[in-house]
């Protein structure tokens, strides 16, 4: 048995219709997703929050068939990384530790303490750091290695964020100019980087760096895409009356309309995996804005999943981290 295992953190999604609500309520249930300023509401708010949202949210999972695609998915990626660290000559164990949803990071975590795990590796799948995401299952980790003395002979070493790593930012520019050259004059097409947003106040008042990060994304993608398209970023999937960071998709969409734009190549730029926010929210809510807003020539990038660029540099960045040679 491997003594070095990687987990992958990840938020989870409901499997199906009836996991919503429960799923829901484990959001909402975190202080990093939602802050009520007074701790012992926060458990009957997120009751109500869940209870409230869920209608409309099992109406979206159930338009892209009833559930979220992230476990499957997330477990491919976990199956595909292990050969490519095989392939370099580590026999290394991979662990899926979902937030909100299973299989939990407290599942996770029991079977690398049962598997005697002596080094391991946390991979967020968020390449850009957000207290909300990647914070948030660090958050967790630290109180389980708080709560559980015998945990502390397993050396953690956490990759924070990776917005910047080469074959990441190759792979993107792939996935772009895959879905450029679906256009019959790609040239001509505006391209939407849409990434998931974060209320204001994280970047404002508490320093998040995710905006800063996906900029640089963003910035880097299209250097590497080496095309001369004209391109925008705006911020979807806002929860909530509070302010998030601006522009919102559906905005910068109804903008560039008015601007003459009528062919859009629509790019999810913090998701690697297909889920709900790609399959329901870009593919179906903002299709729908695109084309009554006149732009009829609407199509997405795909997400990563398992593009080889992207999951032989994750199994580099993991060699880099452990400080060990690879064959
Ligand atoms: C970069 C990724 C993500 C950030 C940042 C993030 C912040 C964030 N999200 C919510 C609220 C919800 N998120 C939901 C689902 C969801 N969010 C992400 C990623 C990020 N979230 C993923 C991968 C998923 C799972 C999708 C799936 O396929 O199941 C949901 C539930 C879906 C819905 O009802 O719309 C909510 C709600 C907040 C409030 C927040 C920052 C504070
Ligand atoms: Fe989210
Ligand atoms: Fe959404």
């Amino acid at each position: 048995m491997a003594e070095v295992g990687v987990l992958l953190l990840n938020l989870g999604g409901p499997d199906k219709q009836e996991d919503v609500r429960p799923f829901l309520y484990n959001l909402f249930a975190d202080p990093e997703i939602i802050r009520i300023p007074v701790p012992p509401l926060q458990k009957p708010l997120a009751w109500l929050i869940s209870t409230l949202r869920a209608p409309k949210s099992r109406k979206n999972y159930q338009a892209i068939g009833g559930g979220s695609p992230l476990r499957a998915i997330t477990n491919q990626q976990g199956r595909v990384l292990k050969k490519a660290l095989a392939a370099r000559g580590l026999d290394i164990e991979i662990y899926v530790g979902m937030r909100y949803w299973h299989p939990f990071t407290e599942e996770a975590v029991r079977k690398i303490k049962a598997d005697g795990i002596r080094r391991l590796v946390l991979l967020p799948l968020y390449p850009q750091y957000s207290i909300s995401t990647s914070g948030s299952s660090f958050k967790l980790l630290d109180q389980m290695w708080a709560r559980d003395p015998s945990l502390k002979a397993i050396e953690r070493i956490a990759i924070n964020s990776w917005y910047s790593r080469p074959g990441y930012i190759r792979a993107m520019g792939e996935r772009v100019r895959e879905g450029l050259d679906k256009f019959d004059n790609p040239d001509g097409v505006h391209i939407l980087f849409s990434a998931h947003g974060v209320p204001r106040t994280y970047v404002d008042q508490d320093g998040d760096p995710y905006q800063r990060q996906t900029e640089e994304t963003v910035d880097l993608v299209m250097q590497a895409l080496g095309r001369p398209n004209a391109h925008s970023l705006a911020y979807q999937s806002r929860v909530g009356p509070v302010e998030w960071l601006k522009p919102y998709t559906e905005d910068t969409i109804n903008a560039l309309a008015q601007q003459g734009v009528r062919s859009l190549l629509a790019v999810p730029v913090s998701f690697i995996s297909e889920h709900i926010e790609t399959l329901q929210e870009i593919e179906i809510e903002y299709r729908e804005v695109a084309e009554a807003a006149g732009i009829h020539d609407f199509r997405r990038a795909k997400a990563l999943n398992v593009n080889k660029t992207f999951i032989d540099d994750l199994a580099e960045m993991v060699i880099e981290n452990l400080g060990v040679y690879s064959r």
